[in-house]
């Protein structure tokens, strides 16, 4: 293009003088023909302007990941203000790091020159040297010092594949002088959390709670990083806020370890779901109370002793209640739901009952179902003429022994996703511990850190369906319910019309029948359809009054037929 304007520039130059020392040529014909020269080299003189402009802004400079935040004040003092053009990225070399008048040199790269900077296979003479990010880490506990340690040992990979070389340069710890990993090196630890949370380009929080995680976090966004989290009681409480503070930085907020610890199950709702309708999750996210189930369905032993044994082998902590009331897993059901459901779902949103109640003999109950007794996670959309909005709850609930969940054994976790295109989807793994948890962090990590390299940001948060909570009333589930009736004539009919008195149809029924102190009575096990559980209750309460039933032994829901 600048060839083309040069040679234009000359011949335009030459016509003009020809017409200036030719007086034949003082005609309208040799007029128009110099303004049109004229008029054609104006034109291309402008697009060789506009192609100079330098071409993308400070900040832009500093997302492109080819300066650092020390830079980008440079960048900022000495040409501000630079026109936003995408297409190019550029490095800058100071002679004196953060002052503007001693800029030496800024180099405009083509987005192509951009991409061979990270191409992660050119020989190493002809390998260009990769942007460095600053990563500060917040707590060196089970995740965290799995992800320092990883982070240092995979250095080169993490390069390659994010664009950028990743430096820790700070890890902030309660205590600097408490025993810990080897793993972590000394001299990044810190108990300036603050420090660690606004000096850096990637912010890693894993201290877990609300506070001080939030307004370390808040802190971090305000300073420009990106923030990457597994605190899933911080995003099932104050999500919004924190959304809302990524996208005022204009950085990216991603907590893939907050669900499920290793499955992907967040990236997967947010978005491999994004083209489709989810109509219901199903999930097993809680490891712990996963592992006592377990125990006691496969070893017969009672909660306590299965309570125990989780904590000895550090799956549960000393104080057991999120796990065991089950918060923990109503955190991931109200995360779950949000982004299934594009809703804001927040803990209060979700009904929650925990596994302390469950003994040996609901087990043994179960079993005799032909079921497995789990915790599960449950996020549903009603869209019928009874009821329109979206469910959310963790309870204990039997699953047939046939069903995928209820071959989840130990300390993992399962989702099942059900969407109106894709049908249903399925996601296993490890849902808790230290490198399992890490690996899902670093995912998180290598997608910011390429975001600021090359461009582009997380998904934002997704709210717009803002769908009604229902009432837990109107959640659909199935209940299986046993009773003891008199074993005469008549009374399996008595008990099924009190479930068609409420609307309630009965899938299966079950009956042994036995000598209970002198009366005849049989145990009765009732499966039914699925129903909202208001009309389920209603249906127990008749039962209840019933005059042939002795007793309702128990009610339990069940999930996955
Ligand atoms: N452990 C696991 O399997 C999983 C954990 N997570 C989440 O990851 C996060 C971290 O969990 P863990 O590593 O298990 O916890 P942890 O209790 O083992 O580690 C947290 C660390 O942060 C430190 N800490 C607390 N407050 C601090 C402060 N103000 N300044 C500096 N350090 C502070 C603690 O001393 C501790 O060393 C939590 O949000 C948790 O919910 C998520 C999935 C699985
Ligand atoms: N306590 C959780 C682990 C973290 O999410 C569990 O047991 O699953």
């Amino acid at each position: 293009m600048l060839v083309l304007w040069a040679l234009l520039t000359c011949v335009l130059v030459g016509v003009l003088l020809m017409v200036a020392i030719t007086p034949s040529l003082y005609t309208v014909i040799g007029v128009a023909l110099s303004l049109s020269a004229l008029g054609v080299w104006g034109l291309l003189s402008a697009r060789v302007l506009h192609n100079l402009r330098l071409p993308i802004s400070a900040r832009d400079f500093y997302r492109s990941g080819h300066v650092t935040s020390t830079d980008l004040s440079a960048c900022a003092g000495g040409g501000g203000g630079l026109s936003p053009r995408p297409p190019m990225l550029c490095r800058v070399t100071l002679a004196h790091p953060g002052e503007p008048a001693h800029i030496r040199e800024v180099v405009l790269l083509s987005q192509q020159a951009a991409q061979e900077t990270a191409q992660p296979t050119a020989p190493a003479a002809a390998r260009p040297q990769r942007p460095t990010l600053r990563v500060g880490v917040l707590g060196s506990g089970t995740v965290g010092s799995q992800v320092i340690r990883l982070l240092l040992e995979q250095a080169d990979d993490f390069a390659a594949r994010s664009g950028a070389r990743l430096e820790i340069t700070g890890v902030a710890v309660r205590d600097v002088d408490a025993p810990r990993d080897e793993a972590v090196p000394r001299e990044l630890l810190t108990d300036d959390a603050q420090a660690v949370a606004t000096s850096n380009d990637i912010v890693i929080e894993l201290i877990g709670g609300i506070e001080p995680a939030r307004t370390l976090i808040l802190a971090a966004f305000a300073s420009g990083a990106s923030v990457i989290t597994g605190n899933k009681a911080l995003i099932a409480a104050h999500g919004p806020e924190l959304y809302a503070a990524a996208a005022e930085a204009n950085t990216d907020f991603y907590y893939e370890a907050a669900v499920a610890g290793a499955i992907p199950v967040v990236y997967a709702l947010r978005e491999s779901m994004a083209g489709d309708r989810v109509t219901s999750v199903l999930g097993i996210v809680n490891g712990t109370t996963n592992y006592i189930l377990d125990e006691m369905s496969t070893k017969g032993l009672s909660f306590e002793e299965a309570l125990a044994a989780a904590q000895e082998l550090g799956y549960a902590e000393a104080d057991p209640t999120a796990d065991v009331d089950g918060l923990d897993a109503a955190a991931k059901a109200a995360i779950i739901a949000s982004l299934a459901f594009h809703t804001r779902v927040g803990m209060n949103d979700v009904e929650v009952e925990g596994i302390r109640s469950i003994t040996a003999d609901d087990i043994r109950e179960a079993h005799a179902s032909g079921c497995e007794l789990k915790l599960l996670a449950v996020a549903q959309r009603r869209e019928d003429e009874q009821a329109n909005g979206i469910s959310v709850r963790v309870h204990p609930a039997l699953v047939p022994a046939d069903h995928p969940l209820a071959s989840v054994h130990g300390g993992f976790n399962a989702v099942l996703v059900e969407a109106e295109a894709a049908g249903r989807l399925m996601f296993y793994g490890q849902g808790a511990g230290g490198t399992p948890t890490a690996s899902a962090v670093l995912s998180d990590v290598v997608a910011a850190a390429a975001h600021r390299v090359n461009g582009g940001q997380a998904p934002r948060e997704s709210s717009y369906a803002d769908l009604p909570i229902l009432p837990p009333e109107l959640a659909l589930t199935r209940y299986q319910v046993q009773l003891r009736v008199a074993d005469a004539p008549g009374s399996l009919a008595a008990v099924a019309q009190v479930f068609a008195d409420h609307d309630v149809s009965i899938n299966s029924v079950r009956q042994a029948s036995y000598v209970d102190v002198g009366d005849e009575l049989a145990l009765v096990t009732i499966v039914t359809h699925a129903a909202p559980v208001g009309r389920l209750e209603a249906a127990v309460e008749g039962l209840r009054a019933q005059e042939r039933v002795a007793e309702v032994v128990s009610t339990r829901r069940v999930e996955g037929l």
